[in-house]
């Protein structure tokens, strides 16, 4: 499995590309602003967009690649995530007034918009892989995901979340993780908005980590914000987890 982080910034800036993540050549995990360093013909391979949740950093470019298959495709992107994010993208954004409603363009018959409701812990087969959607707890509705590739290594992507004791019996309940990408957002001395906002501080990250059952040995800690990327990175470090601590960057690429 080919995971390739073309964003994971929580934020904007030079070289800061918010989520999106390429798994092999077909498949995304959100649709940030990551997603427009994919080429032309790097955008018709794609097959499947799963969204973690609605908020705009994560489906930002998801109208304009629509646009940019528009007329290409021979059957259509399926977009996959929980109904409530999905009924985000239809009355929000897919509404002729934000953007052209592509789920009956260019023709209802053959759109090149296909909405695909998922449910949390309910397996979905694709091609190659198996995407197991998982409870995250954020300020909207939201889930993060477990892929599994057939040679049966998984990748783990918390997506925006807080820490939430019940999305942790999930992560324990569902197994052994070979590669674990999780949230970061604020540092210690912004507890306050980081709760407000319901994401991890370092503490929080902690937590999360001591107690996965089967943590694995190498986290990536996606979603900083910006602004305190080097304060969260050395709170990160002088809690000298057991876990090696990779903070990730845009456009780094990782095989399992
Ligand atoms: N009370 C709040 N609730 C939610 N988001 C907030 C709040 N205050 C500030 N924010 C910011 O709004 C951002 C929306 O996207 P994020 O969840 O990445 O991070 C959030 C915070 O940076």
């Amino acid at each position: 499995m080919k995971i390739e982080v073309l964003g994971c910034s929580g934020g904007m800036g030079s070289g800061e590309y918010t989520t999106c993540i390429r798994i092999d050549e077909h498949l995304l995990i959100d649709a940030g602003s990551g997603l427009g360093k994919l080429s032309q013909n790097d955008m018709l391979a794609i097959k499947q967009v799963f969204l973690t949740h609605a908020h705009l950093d994560h489906i930002c470019f998801l109208p304009l690649l629509l646009d940019n298959l528009f007329e290409l495709l021979e059957s259509p992107v399926e977009v996959l995530a929980l109904p409530e994010t999905l009924e985000v993208l239809r009355e929000h954004i897919f509404n002729w007034q934000v953007w052209p409603d592509f789920s009956v363009l260019p023709d209802k018959h053959q759109p090149v918009l296909c909405y695909r409701p998922l449910s949390v812990s309910t397996p979905l087969q694709t091609v190659d892989l198996t995407v197991i959607p998982m409870p995250a707890s954020h300020a909207v509705p939201a889930c993060g995901y477990r892929v599994v590739s057939t040679e049966g290594k998984v990748f783990c992507f918390s997506g925006d979340t807080s820490y939430d004791a019940s999305v942790l019996q999930t992560f324990n309940q569902a197994g052994p993780i070979n590669m674990l990408m999780l949230e970061c957002a604020f540092p210690e001395r912004l507890k306050t908005v980081a709760d407000q906002s319901k994401h991890l501080t370092p503490q929080g990250l902690k937590q999360f980590l001591l107690q996965l059952e089967q943590p694995p040995e190498n986290v990536l800690i996606t979603h900083l914000k910006p602004a305190f990327r080097k304060e969260i990175c050395d709170e990160l470090t002088d809690l000298k987890l057991p876990s090696t601590l990779h903070f990730l960057s845009s456009g780094e690429t990782f095989f399992l």
